[in-house]
């Protein structure tokens, strides 16, 4: 099997496993993934849980479609973070339910939404950052998070849900479970006294896993 048609494959299996567990409501989020010749994203309008991986759209670096369905109107958003970051695989942008909802608090740290509660958020995920409320499709969101994205791999978009990539689609998906579980432990945590991690914990993860915090 070619890597093209590897990477579809994979692209609906994630899509269709996130949707089960209920990561991806109706049509929303959307999935991308680099090639040697391109990129692989999710149709527009498509729901995850039942993609076909004919119907996957394939874009060059100019932005031209070359085949599939429309791509996702967040096509300039993912672009702009493969080229922000040259070592990224792969994007998952999701709504999945205690992300958004973290995005949607007022008083947010917008230099870090969520706190370093646990290992495992510091090492998939890192420092959070917030993306002020742009409308879905909107390009100039592509230019807001383009001067983020090479000091991190997750952001949390305003309003609307965390966008992460890696250097792989499974690395990515991960990290975006990672993310949507930490969001659910500070919102349950919400009224109790907090003890994250502190800075010699974190550096201690940053030197053993190379966490980016
Ligand atoms: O929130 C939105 O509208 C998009 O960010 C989204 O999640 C789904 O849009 P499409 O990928 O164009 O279906
Ligand atoms: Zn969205």
């Amino acid at each position: 099997m070619s890597e093209e048609s590897a990477l579809r494959e994979e692209i609906v299996e994630i899509g269709r496993s996130l949707y089960l567990r209920g990561l991806s409501p109706g049509s929303s989020g959307n999935i991308s993934a680099r090639l040697d010749d391109g990129w692989l994203l999710t149709p527009t309008n498509a729901c995850l849980g039942r993609l076909d991986p004919g119907d996957i759209a394939k874009l060059d670096w100019q932005g031209n479609h070359l085949a599939g369905k429309p791509a996702s109107k967040e096509a300039f958003l993912h672009r702009a973070v493969y080229e922000g970051r040259e070592d990224s695989g792969a994007i998952v942008h999701l709504h999945c339910t205690h992300s958004a909802a973290v995005s949607c608090l007022d008083c947010l740290d917008a230099t870090s939404c969520l706190p370093p509660l646990t290992p495992y958020f510091v090492m998939r995920v890192g420092r959070l950052p917030l993306i002020p409320y742009h409308r879905p499709g909107d390009p100039q969101l592509g230019e807001a998070i383009r001067g983020l994205v090479g000091q991190h791999s997750s952001v949390l978009l305003a309003n609307h849900g965390p966008v992460v990539s890696g250097k792989s689609l499974e690395a990515a998906t991960y990290a975006i479970e990672e993310l949507e579980e930490t969001a659910k432990l500070y919102l349950l945590l919400r009224q109790q006294p907090v003890r994250p991690l502190d800075d010699d914990q974190i550096e201690e993860l940053r030197q053993t896993f190379g966490a980016q915090w």
